[in-house]
């Protein structure tokens, strides 16, 4: 039942190509039939040769209807491959890009929060495999099942009992492929998930390896991604093992038609009821049999990863969105929100509890707080990266589900240290944040963000690629162009993980310079772990544990709030 289902929904992901595919059904079918002819002709000709027959005629005439159907079928199987193919590299190329426009529907942070190996895999690598089943298994497994049904019923023709006596091996060889094929589509949904697991870790190594190698952890993550190596290899090795007996079995006992025809045909022939032409015939045909169930099996396997490969694709396309009306608003004022906001990135593990807070277009906020109390979530929740399903969260008094996302987008910058720069130019890269930009433009934009001149001093000005996220760039280089960027956007809000954090004295300046044109007239949230930075803020919140516990002005908090109290105690303490 399970597997029906699959094979619908691939043919539903197949759905603009499903003609193609029927029609190479078809040709292989026929080539199938056309390639049976070639043992009918040997049978044919065997009875000519006992019966004496000396008409050169007649054997010619067999040989060419051999010839023909030998030709007839290599023709068809070509043209039913060529037609399969096609069809299926364009389903391949439409369901990457369902899964790829998918993407940007789904919330930002779903999409930070899942290695990027893990998309890679089921967009690239999990696709391809659908070729066999598309391109090969549909014309080739279909063909090749009804192949045996008209020797079958060509053989019922000659002799019923023949006919019958060559599908004996058929059930005895389906018993064991049964036992093995029972647990096969959990074996290999298992062994995609392995191999996620270390595709993974494999890309996150990659991409570590700097950091790996600067804290000298190379033995260690080195021994991690190993494990997971050998922990892939031994999943398939006892997988296999588990299977290899009834899979021989299986493979052995299935095609052997021979198996009862070859005595029971004997005593039929020994003891007169079976013609010695009919004998031969029978053998003939049942070896054109083994090859056709030969091939069939083949396609057994690929027929049992169908449903673990639809349900990975189905995994991305029908993963939740966010649900954000579509019709376009005008929104009067930045004023932000929070009624009664409760936020859980994982079932059951509520991360804010009960937030309600107000931020006024215009003016400048702050997010204060211990590690983990959840400042970053409250950002990300403004800037939309997620919906909430507890509580409110408004713009300008329009409940941010009636904002469609990317008017949402449009109004807030985010500004943080790990900000992403495209493998190329530098000009380019500011101009994302405005695609409509003139070059004029973007020069204008990196004079205020204070980097015109460090760009003018690389190797090809603004033309410089800035190579793959921006190694080829200092870290406040980075953070400059970054900020270029946002300031191109010209979002009336503006969120940044206070981004001059760890910078040194030089750097740290010429950031705050750019950061402070980047906010002027622009109502600021900063997520603050150096309190010094926000002391002049509007309006500082508290945020401890999920809750926000106090907020107000510098003066104000230090009196009322002990936690505050604290974290400037320390934060000047550092300064010191
Ligand atoms: N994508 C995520 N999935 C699951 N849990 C998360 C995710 N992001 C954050 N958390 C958890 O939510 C809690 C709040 O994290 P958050 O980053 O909002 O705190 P924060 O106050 O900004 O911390 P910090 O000052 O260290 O940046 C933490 O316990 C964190 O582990």
């Amino acid at each position: 039942m399970k597997k029906e289902n699959q094979f619908k929904k691939l043919m539903i992901l197949a759905n603009n190509h499903r003609s193609s595919l029927n029609l190479s059904v078809l040709l292989a079918s026929l080539g199938v039939i056309f390639g049976i002819l070639p043992f009918i002709s040997g049978g044919k000709i065997a009875e000519g040769l006992i019966s004496n027959d000396t008409d050169k005629n007649y054997y010619i005439l067999w040989c060419l209807i051999g010839l023909l159907g030998y030709a007839l079928k290599t023709l068809l199987y070509a043209w039913s491959l060529s037609i399969s193919h096609k069809a299926t590299f364009s389903i391949l190329a439409d369901i990457r890009i369902k899964m790829i426009e998918k993407l940007p529907k789904l919330s930002l942070g779903t999409i930070s929060e899942t290695p990027s190996g893990a998309f890679k895999q089921k967009i690239v690598d999990q696709v391809e495999s659908m070729e066999s089943p598309l391109a090969h298994m549909f014309p080739e497994m279909t063909a090749n099942l009804l192949g045996p049904v008209f020797v079958f019923l060509y053989l019922l023709f000659v002799d019923w009992r023949m006919g019958l006596l060559s599908l004996v091996s058929f059930p005895i060889g389906m018993f064991f492929m049964v036992s093995v094929f029972k647990s096969y589509g959990d074996n290999f949904a298992g062994a995609m998930k392995i191999g996620g697991e270390m595709n993974s870790s494999l890309v996150e190594y990659v991409n570590g390896l700097e950091v790996i190698r600067s804290y000298n952890q190379t033995d260690k993550t080195y021994k991690k991604i190993t494990d997971k190596v050998y922990a892939n290899a031994k999943y398939y090795y006892d997988w296999m093992t588990k299977t290899q007996f009834g899979m021989s079995m299986s493979k052995a006992i299935t095609p052997t038609t021979l198996l009862a025809i070859l005595p029971l045909g004997y005593i039929f022939y020994k003891n007169g009821s079976l013609s010695l032409t009919g004998y031969l015939l029978s053998i003939i045909l049942s070896f054109s049999l083994q090859g056709l169930l030969n091939t069939m099996m083949r396609f057994t396997t690929i027929g049992a990863q169908v449903g673990t490969l639809v349900e990975n694709v189905e995994s991305v396309l029908n993963a939740t969105e966010q649900i954000h009306s579509e019709e376009k608003i005008v929104i009067k004022n930045h004023d932000i929100e929070l009624n009664n906001v409760s936020f859980e990135y994982e079932d059951g593990q509520e991360i804010l509890s009960d937030i309600s807070l107000q931020i006024k277009e215009g003016t400048k906020n702050a997010f204060v707080g211990l590690s983990g109390g959840g400042k970053s979530t409250i950002a990300k929740l403004i800037a939309g990266f997620w919906d909430v399903k507890k509580g409110e969260i408004k713009m300008g008094d329009i409940p941010y589900e009636n904002i469609p996302l990317e008017e949402l987008y449009d109004q807030v910058s985010f500004v943080s240290q790990d900000n992403f720069l495209f493998d190329d130019t530098v000009r380019e890269n500011i101009r994302m944040g405005d695609p409509k930009a003139s070059d004029k433009e973007v020069e204008e934009i990196s004079k205020k963000a204070g980097c015109h001149e460090f760009i003018s001093h690389l190797e090809n000005s603004y033309e410089t690629r800035v190579g793959k996220q921006g190694e080829s760039l200092s870290g406040g280089e980075r953070q400059r162009i970054v900020i270029a960027r946002a300031m191109l956007k010209n979002a009336p809000i503006v969120i940044f993980d206070e981004a001059t954090a760890y910078m040194d004295p030089e750097n740290e300046y010429l950031i705050q310079n750019s950061l402070n044109e980047l906010i002027k007239n622009k109502t600021v949230i900063v997520i603050a772990h150096r309190l010094y930075t926000i002391k002049d803020s509007d309006k500082i919140f508290v945020v401890n544990n999920g809750k926000i516990e106090d907020s107000g002005k510098h003066e104000d908090l230090l009196n009322s709030s002990e936690t505050y109290k604290k974290l400037w105690k320390t934060s000047i303490g550092k300064e010191d």
